[in-house]
């Protein structure tokens, strides 16, 4: 039989040291009996068996205790009865003298042990009791004051021993109840949570984990002691999982969040969201405590919404979205290590038209048919994307040639017959390609780019690829602040006029200035003529402005006519094709000349030889009435372009002005020279007046001069000037010859 001594599994309680140290109280007095009964030194009264009797009982019942423990209750009332009974057998005992030295050191062993489990005010209570017993016995015994004196203190010392050890076996108790209360509680919260509870030392093994462990990760308690990290991480999370662990290992006190899959013991993944907190040096943990919650299903609702947001729902391809965010992540690695990555953006041509024509469920079926044909030209490693209504856009390797091979497949695939609804149809698209380069900073950049050269593509002929050219697009983009800004020149005053001479070769007088546009822009400065009238003619703004500068031309010579220095000068104005080519041109003028009152035959309009001879039936026809009207008439840039010699000859022209390209060879190209004969020759059959342009030397002049050419014009006599240096060089020259 295992005998219920001590139990110190748990906390020992002062009841429990009680039931033994009664025990053996009871078992000593009784030895002591024996040993006096057998060296015949128990003395027998009736009072003494009454007591030994007492003694035996309580034995017994101490007995009972012992074994019974949860039978006998420990209440104080019958404590310290049994403590009463004991002292009055002792005390039967000590004054019958029935057992040789059962006096005072008794009572200080009832002290002892009854003291342990009675409350602080019975324990007062008992201890004066015992003590006055111990006063009655010691003048009944008529002890002496140096034999029962130190009996007493060790009374009263045994006394406070057992009350103090009983309350701090009380203290120790309740303590150890809440410890066992908190276990619980934190077992019974393990086991409920959802979430699976971790424990892990600085080396990363487990050292504790709940049952919810389980259900997250499919592994029972005895399989993790030999589980590592590694085993069971994403290969994807890896490098930021260990990155994460480190920090909270090295980190007193820090704490982590992390969401990242784990590999189940079945052999899927779980998205898991874990917390983790660095309690190592918690005495209690020491460890690294995560709390793990099997996030799958949120996760995959995420990820259907994400899909949903990244995806175009017609194709299922993805969408702008994706692209960028794949755009943005490609930049990145750029930076870090070059990789090559071409855009090619694949605009359906006409696709408007054939949704327009056959309804949108028809153009979303063609749709569909070319994402298939368009995924099914492209590499593994290659990205295609829904990027518009009619536009796809693909992200692959490689350099000019593979992007050129595989816009050339796409074309293909595109433009083969498509049968949609028993309808045939021929689609194409036009495909720009750009090349992420160092300067591209973020995904627009690099799309605007493959956008260009899509529109150039279009331009083009369209059913074609085309590879971003820079300078092109620079080009482009001038060409279009230009164009913006050049709406505006007039209303802002930004435009003014330069006179440039016409000399006589033989006698070197000014006959003549031809007007020259200048424009001024606050934000790009000087302009070129040469960059803004092509920008002019092509926006049609060169009808406004040329009809400004012909009204501005005939203010000046309104105003030159009132001195008689300047009043028989000529001014030749440049007139567009454009302009010719305005119905409303003719009226226009002729307002002009009505408002400024100025004689047409002052004026001579310049038309280039390649637009004239582009329209000529039409020239001819508006040329003669400008004839009429009396304005002198010259074909400029003569040599450069095409002139049909019948046309030219029907042309009702006053001036042929020789290209600045023939006389710049002059005295060093014969061929030139020859040229310049040849056309003066052609000018003198047709009666013409003839200007040479461009002249830069004083022998160019001489030569000029031998040759027959009537007039001049070039740096040599003067540059283009402002109307009141115009005014001056004419004062001067009506004194001075310029040039002999
Ligand atoms: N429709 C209109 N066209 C106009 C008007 N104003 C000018 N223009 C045309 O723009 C072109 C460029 O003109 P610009 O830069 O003004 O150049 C002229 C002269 O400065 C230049 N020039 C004159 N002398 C010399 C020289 O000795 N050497 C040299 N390298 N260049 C010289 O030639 C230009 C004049 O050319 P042209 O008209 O052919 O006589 C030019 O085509 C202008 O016509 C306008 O109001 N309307």
């Amino acid at each position: 039989m295992k005998l219920p001594l001590l139990r110190l599994d748990s906390a020992l309680t002062s009841n429990e040291v009680f039931r033994v140290a009664s025990l053996f109280l009871y078992l000593i007095l009784l030895v002591h009996a024996a040993m006096a009964a057998a060296t015949q030194r128990l003395v027998v009264s009736d009072a003494s068996v009454l007591a030994l009797s007492l003694v035996t009982l309580l034995f017994l019942v101490s007995l009972g205790r012992f074994f019974w423990p949860r039978v006998v209750a420990y209440d104080q009332g019958r404590l310290l009865f049994e403590m009463g009974i004991v002292m009055l057998a002792i005390s039967i005992l000590a004054l019958q003298r029935t057992l040789p030295s059962v006096d005072l050191s008794s009572l200080i062993a009832v002290a002892g042990v009854f003291l342990l489990p009675l409350e602080t005010g019975a324990a007062v209570a008992a201890t004066f009791g015992i003590l006055v017993l111990g006063l009655i016995l010691r003048s009944e015994l008529d002890m002496r004051l140096s034999d029962w004196l130190p009996n007493m203190y060790a009374l009263l010392f045994a006394g406070l021993l057992a009350r103090l050890l009983g309350r701090a076996l009380k203290q120790n108790a309740l303590a150890l109840d809440q410890a066992k209360l908190d276990q619980r509680r934190f077992d019974a919260i393990a086991r409920a949570t959802r979430h699976a509870l971790m424990i892990v030392d600085d080396k990363f093994r487990i050292t504790y984990v709940n049952p919810a462990f389980q259900e997250v990760t499919g592994y029972a308690e005895e399989e993790t002691r030999h589980m590592s990290f590694r085993d069971v991480n994403h290969p994807d999370d890896e490098i930021e999982s260990k990155k994460k662990l480190r920090y909270l290992r090295n980190m007193p006190s820090s704490s982590i969040f992390s969401r990242h899959r784990t590999l189940h013991k079945d052999g899927h993944w779980v998205w898991v969201e874990v917390r983790g907190y660095n309690l190592l040096h918690d005495p209690a943990i020491k460890g690294l405590v995560f709390s793990i919650e099997d996030i799958s299903e949120r996760k995959e609702y995420e990820l259907r919404l994400e899909h949903q947001a990244l995806h175009d729902p017609l194709t299922g391809l993805p969408n702008r979205r994706h692209v960028l965010k794949r755009l943005t992540g490609a930049i990145e690695a750029f930076r870090e290590n070059q990789t090559r990555l071409a855009v090619l953006v694949c605009n359906l041509d006409f696709f408007k038209s054939l949704n327009d024509m056959h309804g949108h469920d028809f153009g979303d079926k063609c749709l569909l048919e070319l994402t298939r044909r368009i995924s099914a030209e492209l590499a593994p490693g290659d990205f295609v994307a829904r990027f518009g209504g009619n536009e796809f856009v693909v992200l692959a390797d490689g350099g000019p040639a593979e992007a050129k091979s595989k816009s050339e497949a796409l074309l293909a695939a595109v433009s083969r017959q498509l049968v949609v609804e028993n309808v045939i149809v021929k689609l194409q698209a036009s495909v720009g390609i750009a090349f992420l380069h160092a300067g591209h900073k973020n995904p627009a950049e690099l799309l605007r780019d493959a956008d260009a050269a899509m529109y150039q593509a279009k331009e083009s002929g369209r059913n074609r690829a085309e590879i971003f050219d820079a300078a092109l697009q620079d080009l482009r983009t001038r060409r279009a602040q230009l164009d913006a800004a050049l709406r505006f020149a007039l209303e802002r005053d930004e435009l003014s006029l330069n006179y440039q001479p016409k000399v006589a070769l033989d006698d070197g007088t000014i006959r003549g200035f031809e007007l020259l546009l200048r424009w001024n822009n606050p934000q790009h400065g000087e302009i070129a003529p040469q960059e803004f009238i092509p920008i002019a003619e092509e926006s049609g703004l060169i009808v406004p402005i040329g009809l400004w500068a012909l009204e501005q031309a005939c203010l000046q010579l309104r105003s030159w006519g009132r001195h008689r220095a300047t009043a028989d000068v000529t001014i030749a104005v440049n007139v567009s094709m454009r302009q010719l080519l305005q119905s409303s041109f003719l009226p226009e003028v002729a307002a002009i000349l009505d408002r400024t009152g100025v004689s047409p035959a002052a004026i001579e309009l310049e038309l280039t030889e390649s637009s004239a001879m582009a329209n000529p039936l039409q020239t001819i026809e508006t040329l003669s009435i400008l004839k009429k009207m009396g304005f002198r008439l010259a074909l400029d840039d003569f040599g450069t372009g095409y002139s049909s010699l019948a046309y030219l000859q029907k042309l009702p022209l006053d001036v042929l002005k020789i290209d600045k390209a023939f006389i710049h060879g002059l005295g060093t190209n014969s061929s030139d020279a020859e040229i310049i004969r040849l056309i003066l020759a052609l000018a003198h059959t047709l009666k013409l007046d003839t200007v040479a342009e461009g002249v830069e030397t004083a022998e160019q002049v001489m030569l000029l001069k031998h040759m027959g050419c009537h007039l001049g014009q070039g740096y040599t006599f003067s540059r283009s000037v402002t109307a009141r240096e115009a005014e001056q060089l004419l004062h001067l020259a009506s004194s001075t010859v310029l040039a002999s």
